[in-house]
């Protein structure tokens, strides 16, 4: 995990070039947030390069690592953003990194009830990705986040719901590949985020809500 230069957070499009036109192609700047340790730098390699890291330190900065994949004839990347969890780095960060964001994946870890968010980009795409769902335990019910509560929770925030683990091998159950295909094809279709406006999004509305599940057995 690096720290980047302010002039690598730009976004890029590679729209614009001769080649490009023949076969078109968009990049797609897509935010990993959530609180530290919730799994988003192992999220972001699953996602990305289809393994679970052997190491992850915490993240210090942000980091990008990318995956492209074609929908309907036309190849979408997604650059996904994974950002600092922890908050000491995450302040001096934060007008950085929301720059030009197109989708959001709110990451919260399914075994920790506490996890909080802060809200934002309520125009774009976004997504609650609740994650390590190889620890869940039947008998420990009212220590993890319930499935449902998370369910009616995205709803209500107009999101969409995934439940993951970063680590289980590829399976129906990891729905790894999912998350990737629905968040292209959603950004694909997204109607303000043609060629036009790709570089000139206005940053994400500043805003809160609480992440906070309730533990619904006492
Ligand atoms: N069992 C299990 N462990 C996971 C999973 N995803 C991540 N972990 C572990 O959780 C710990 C934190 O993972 P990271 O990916 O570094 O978390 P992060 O959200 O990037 O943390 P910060 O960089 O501090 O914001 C590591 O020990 C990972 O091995 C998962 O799906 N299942």
């Amino acid at each position: 995990k690096h720290f980047l230069m302010e002039s690598s957070l730009e976004f890029s499009s590679s729209l614009g070039s001769a080649s490009s036109l023949l076969s078109r192609h968009r990049t797609f700047k897509v935010l990993m947030i959530g609180d530290s340790g919730v799994g988003k730098t192992c999220l972001t390699h699953r996602l990305c390069a289809g393994q679970f890291p052997c190491r992850a330190e915490a993240t210090i900065g942000v980091d990008f690592r990318e995956r492209t994949v074609e929908i309907d004839g036309e190849k979408i990347k997604l650059q996904l953003w994974d950002t600092a969890g922890q908050e000491r780095f995450r302040k001096s960060m934060v007008q950085h990194y929301y720059r030009n964001v197109h989708a959001v994946l709110f990451i919260y870890d399914v075994t920790c009830p506490e996890c909080r968010q802060n809200s934002l980009g309520q125009d774009i795409p976004r997504f609650l990705v609740g994650n390590k769902s190889d620890l869940r335990v039947p008998t420990r019910a009212d220590h993890q986040v319930n499935q449902q509560t998370a369910i009616s929770f995205a709803k209500s925030h107009g999101m969409m719901f995934f439940e993951t683990s970063a680590k289980i091998p590829p399976n129906r159950l990891s729905k790894i590949e999912d998350i990737v295909l629905t968040v292209a094809g959603k950004l694909k279709r997204h109607k303000s985020l043609d060629a036009a406006t790709l570089t000139s999004l206005p940053p994400p509305k500043p805003g809160t809500f609480s992440l906070q599940f309730a533990i619904t057995q006492i």
